[in-house]
């Protein structure tokens, strides 16, 4: 969609303002902006992100994305993600649901995993429809390359304020070693005068994601809010947010929020929404739990936050299997311990 057909984002909702951090300064360790991007993702857990040097392979993603999701159902259908825990390939809309009423969500998804992207021509886990494989090498791998850096770029921030021993948080991410990290494109079809939740309220399930989306619609409520609110996007500009093994490895300092989908707003809800994002998420046997014998800054964290679990007891892939085959509709029996069983570190929280 080129960018001038869109309406601007309205200027008459509720807005979520996020504190913008240079990625190129981060790189070269400017003091000042790593404190910035160490207070955003301690308090907000949200961010926006620029200089990041990855624009350029935005539309080649999105024309992926088109691709398949013009493909037929039932060509799409053949790379379903099914409802055992899995999230590689293909999800149609309405697989999830989005509240404690069992509605349905509004949103199909092609996912693709860092292994197989690292892997192509193999196959580490799953096999993709032709429009995700003619873009394997020139588009995805260089775009799982790109948002890989970056939130590795950030771990190591995030590592050394945290008190961690050099590479602690690397290691729990390892390039090697299979994991549930992946890239996502999603489709949201026009939804003129709606307003069904596309994508249900969550905390996500990894360690850092980088979202890239053009039209309005991603609402977040961050900790101490009681109201959701707009996060406008910003051309050139990508949103980062810290996930659930992240606020469990930092004993809850980096903040996880929760956020959800809605269809654009007002004039632009006349329009396909596109979104694109990476989510880094820890190897699949790294036992997911605070560092506390790595860091006293992390058990100190620990000791003084009573009321949660910082060590469930599981590893990453078994964490992400629980909450991933509890949110498909399918899986729930109508009880509300289902739904609730998808749900993250957002638990401790009134609105799920
Ligand atoms: O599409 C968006 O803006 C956000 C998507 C999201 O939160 C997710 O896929 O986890
Ligand atoms: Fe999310």
């Amino acid at each position: 969609m080129p960018a001038t057909t869109i309406p601007p984002f309205p200027d008459n909702v509720p807005i979520q303002e996020l504190v913008i951090i240079d990625y190129s300064l981060i790189r070269q360790g400017d003091e000042n902006e790593i404190a910035s991007l160490w207070k955003a993702a301690t308090v907000r857990g949200f961010w926006y992100l620029k200089n990041h040097g990855v624009e350029g392979l935005f539309e080649p993603m999105f024309d992926m994305g088109r691709e398949t999701m013009s493909l037929p159902f039932e060509e799409k259908m053949k790379y379903w993600q099914g409802n055992q825990g899995a999230s590689f390939g293909y999800k149609a809309a309405g697989a999830t649901t989005v509240d404690l009423d069992g509605s349905k969500d509004n949103a199909e998804f092609i996912n693709i995993s860092k292994d197989d992207a690292l892997a192509y021509p193999q196959v580490a886990h799953v096999a993709y429809p032709s429009s995700v494989n003619a873009r394997m090498e020139s588009t995805i791998r260089p775009f799982v390359e790109a948002c890989m850096e970056i939130n590795s770029t950030m771990l190591e921030v995030f590592n050394a304020r945290l008190g961690l021993p050099e590479g602690a948080l690397a290691q729990h991410h390892p390039r090697e070693q299979y994991s549930v990290s992946e890239a996502r494109c999603i489709r949201v079809p026009p939804s003129p005068g709606s307003t069904k939740i596309a994508v249900g309220a969550h905390t996500d399930f990894g360690s850092l994601s980088f979202l890239a989306n053009r039209l309005g619609g991603l609402q977040v409520m961050l900790p101490g809010e009681t109201e959701w609110k707009y996060v406008k996007p910003l051309p050139g500009h990508v949103i980062c947010n810290v996930g659930d093994a992240l606020n469990i490895f930092s004993g809850g300092i980096l903040k996880s929020s929760i956020h959800r989908v809605l269809p654009p707003p007002l004039a632009q809800s006349h329009y396909e929404r596109w979104s694109l994002v990476y989510f880094t998420r820890p190897g699949d046997s790294v036992a997911l739990r605070a560092l506390v014998d790595q860091s006293s800054t992390i058990s100190e964290a620990v000791a003084k936050d009573t009321d949660r679990d910082y060590d469930p007891g599981v590893t990453a892939a078994q964490w992400f299997a629980r909450r991933q085959s509890k949110w498909r509709g399918n899986n729930q029996k109508g009880s509300m311990e289902d739904y609730l069983a998808s749900r993250g570190t957002e638990h401790n929280r009134a609105v799920v």
